[in-house]
């Protein structure tokens, strides 16, 4: 049975107090797609006052520390998502992956730490064009995931990846139906091979470029559960009609 469509948007370094109207227009047209599970990850200093705003709706940040509390100057630890208001949280963004230097490794403390005290977890996997080009994506991706997932999932709280080709984020580009359904399948087939039959109740969200004019083609692909979305998620009369895609290709 198909899984329900996650579709979350990532604001990065976007967003001042002012544009918490635009994640209120969010939550509120979103609520005529109940079929949709629909989420913004805000920068982590509009957390607090996104959650109390938005108290149905479900706010996320974009990163955390793995550690429990210590000396760890302009960290942000689980706990403290947790009592600003947040339910989930992005780990593992290429974005952090290059410029922080994240390795597999820590990316699989913070979803591991973030899982284990209740926050979901969208973990993100996805291959340079360089990597892309010479045919290797789907080794590294598959490669990327051995190295950052939990070894065990969470009974209370949800895990999924996001397929991010770094080459698609921010550029326009897509990659094709095909390649987007060969990794996909690539990445199902990995969790069923770590976590058995509850590898497939993992959503993995498509991240890259995402759109209104391209999102009904995106979501109809097999093992596409959702879509991490930067740029057009910034918006309501960008956001809304890429909710709007999903809840079509469910049915409702
Ligand atoms: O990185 C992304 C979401 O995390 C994708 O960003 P864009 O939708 O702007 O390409």
């Amino acid at each position: 049975m198909a899984l329900r469509k996650l579709v979350a948007g990532n604001w990065k370094m976007h967003g001042l107090s002012a544009d918490l109207a635009e994640a209120k227009a969010i939550a509120e047209q979103s609520k005529d797609y109940p079929g949709v599970d629909v989420a913004l990850c805000v920068p982590s200093i509009l957390i607090e006052r996104a959650a109390r705003a938005l108290p149905d709706f479900t706010i996320g940040a974009q990163d955390v520390h793995h550690a429990e509390k210590g000396a760890h100057t302009g960290c942000i630890s689980v706990q403290m998502l947790h009592d600003a208001g947040a339910s989930l949280t992005i780990v593992g963004h290429s974005e952090r992956r290059e410029a922080q230097r994240e390795s597999d490794e820590e990316v699989k403390s913070k979803a591991t730490a973030a899982l284990s005290c209740g926050l979901a977890v969208i973990l993100c996997v996805g291959e340079s064009l360089e990597v892309r080009e010479r045919g290797a994506a789907v080794e590294t991706v598959v490669g990327q995931l051995d190295g950052s997932l939990p070894h065990v999932l969470s009974s209370e709280t949800e895990l999924a990846i996001a397929y991010e080709p770094i080459w698609a984020i921010g550029t326009g580009k897509i990659p094709t139906v095909d390649e987007i359904a060969e990794m996909h399948s690539a990445i199902r087939q990995r969790l069923r091979e770590r976590f058995g039959a509850d590898g497939d109740q993992v959503r993995i969200l498509y991240g890259g470029s995402v759109k209104a004019s391209n999102a009904v083609e995106i979501f109809a692909i097999a093992d596409v559960d959702g879509a991490l979305v930067g740029g057009a998620s910034l918006k309501a009369t960008d956001f809304i009609p890429i909710v709007a895609a999903a809840a079509s290709s469910s049915g409702g």
